[in-house]
Formats: C-alpha cells, structure tokens, sequence
C-alpha cells in the first residue's frame, strides 16, 4: 500500500483495547444506521455492505458491483469503491465501541473492476494513538485470495456522541444505539 506519514501508526501507536461489549469472533455486524449509503438496509440504492468479524478484530464483507456503481461503461466507479473502503474500514472500528469519522482516507486503484465483479472486502486496525486509528482495507477481485484490486489506508479520529448531535440527528441516532450515551 502506498501511504503518506499521516496514515502510516507512529512509533507510540498500540493494539487497540478489548472493549466491554465488543462482538465476539463470527459475529454478523449489524448495520450502524438504517439510512446509510454504506451499510443501510433502508438505503434504496446504497451498497448494502453487510460485514462480519472473522476473529473480533477484522472485519469482512463482500460488495457485487452493479450498474448503478459504474464510472466507464461496464466498469466500477472509484468514488464507488473508495465508499466500499471507507464503509468497511468504518465497521472494523466499529468493533471497539467507540464512535469515529474518517479523517483522511487513501486509495490504491490496481486493476479495473467490472459490473458483476464480488470484490471481497476485509478491514483491519494498524495502531491507534489517543484519538487517532490507523486502519486498512483491500478489495480482492472473485475470493478472499483474489487478485487485489483495491487498498485503501485511512486515518479515522474517535468523537464523541456530542458530535452526531451537534453536526447530525440526534434523536435518529438513538432510535437505533440506546446503547450509545450522549453524555456517558
Ligand atoms: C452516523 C451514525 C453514528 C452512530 C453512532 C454509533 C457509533 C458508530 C460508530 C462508528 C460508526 C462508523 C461509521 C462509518 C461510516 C463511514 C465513515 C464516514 O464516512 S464518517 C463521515 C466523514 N467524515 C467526517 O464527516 C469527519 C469530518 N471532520 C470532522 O468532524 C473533524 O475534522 C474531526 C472530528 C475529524 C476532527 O476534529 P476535532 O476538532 O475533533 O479534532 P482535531 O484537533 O481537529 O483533530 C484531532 C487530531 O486528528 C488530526 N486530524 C484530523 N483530521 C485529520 C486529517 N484529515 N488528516 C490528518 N490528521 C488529521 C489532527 O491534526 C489532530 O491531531 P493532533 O491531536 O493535533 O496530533
């Protein structure tokens, strides 16, 4: 993967903390919002990314390109794949129960990727320091050991729920994460 500074973990990066809660290893992750481009089931032409942890610390999912993905005739759209990355590296933290945005996300582009094409997504943490995750993803063309037709490296920085109050909704965050306290 080629990545800038800002994206490689600095020597005082660590794992990440087993978190309270945290799914165990085969859980299916439920989708984080109903009405998300990424992962809402609600969402009518969003990817519908369904992903799970193989091992409670890396996430996987599978994402079929279809015409409503496509930049060139026939071929995927790289804002549509870097959404792909972006969703998949955002459930992977996820896992530590601690809510994130992306701060900067990097992107690789290796091989075209057709309509029809299953890009099989896995995502995986690299270090964390303070608020800052340092996180990657691949997208491998047709199985788990495919070619790699997509990488992606990103910076995610933890906030908190404050954050989806002031900038978002609120009361639509809540209907679906009683478990996420504004103020805990
Ligand atoms: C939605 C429902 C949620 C439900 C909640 C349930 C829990 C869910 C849990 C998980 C959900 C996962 C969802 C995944 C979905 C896919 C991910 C997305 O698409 S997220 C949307 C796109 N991203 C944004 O909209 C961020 C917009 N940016 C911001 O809001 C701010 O800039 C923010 C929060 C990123 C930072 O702002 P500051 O004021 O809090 O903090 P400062 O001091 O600026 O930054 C902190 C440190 O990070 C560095 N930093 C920040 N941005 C950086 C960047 N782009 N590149 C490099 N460094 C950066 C800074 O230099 C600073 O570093 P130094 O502490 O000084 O060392």
């Amino acid at each position: 993967m080629t990545r800038s500074s800002l994206t490689t973990p600095p020597p005082n990066a660590g794992p990440p903390e087993a978190m309270p809660g945290a799914p165990a290893p085969g859980t299916v992750l439920s989708s984080h919002y109903g009405q998300c481009f990424g992962c809402g089931a609600e969402h009518p032409t969003g990817l519908h990314l369904k992903a799970r942890t193989p091992d409670g610390t890396t996430v996987e999912a599978e994402f079929t390109v279809g015409e409503a993905h496509q930049g060139a005739p026939k071929l995927a759209h790289g804002g549509v794949l870097a959404t792909a990355m972006d969703e998949v590296i955002g459930m992977s933290v996820y896992l530590f129960r601690k809510p994130y945005v992306t701060g900067r996300l990097e992107t690789d582009y290796l091989l075209p990727v057709p309509v029809g094409t299953t890009l099989h997504l896995r995502a995986w943490c690299n270090g964390i320091a303070g608020r800052k995750a340092y996180l990657e993803a691949e997208g491998r063309i047709g199985a788990p050991d495919g070619p790699v037709a997509v990488r992606a490296a990103a910076l995610f920085i933890e906030v908190n729920m404050e954050h989806f109050a002031k900038h978002g909704d609120l009361a639509a965050i809540e209907v679906e994460h009683p478990d996420y306290e504004v103020n805990p």
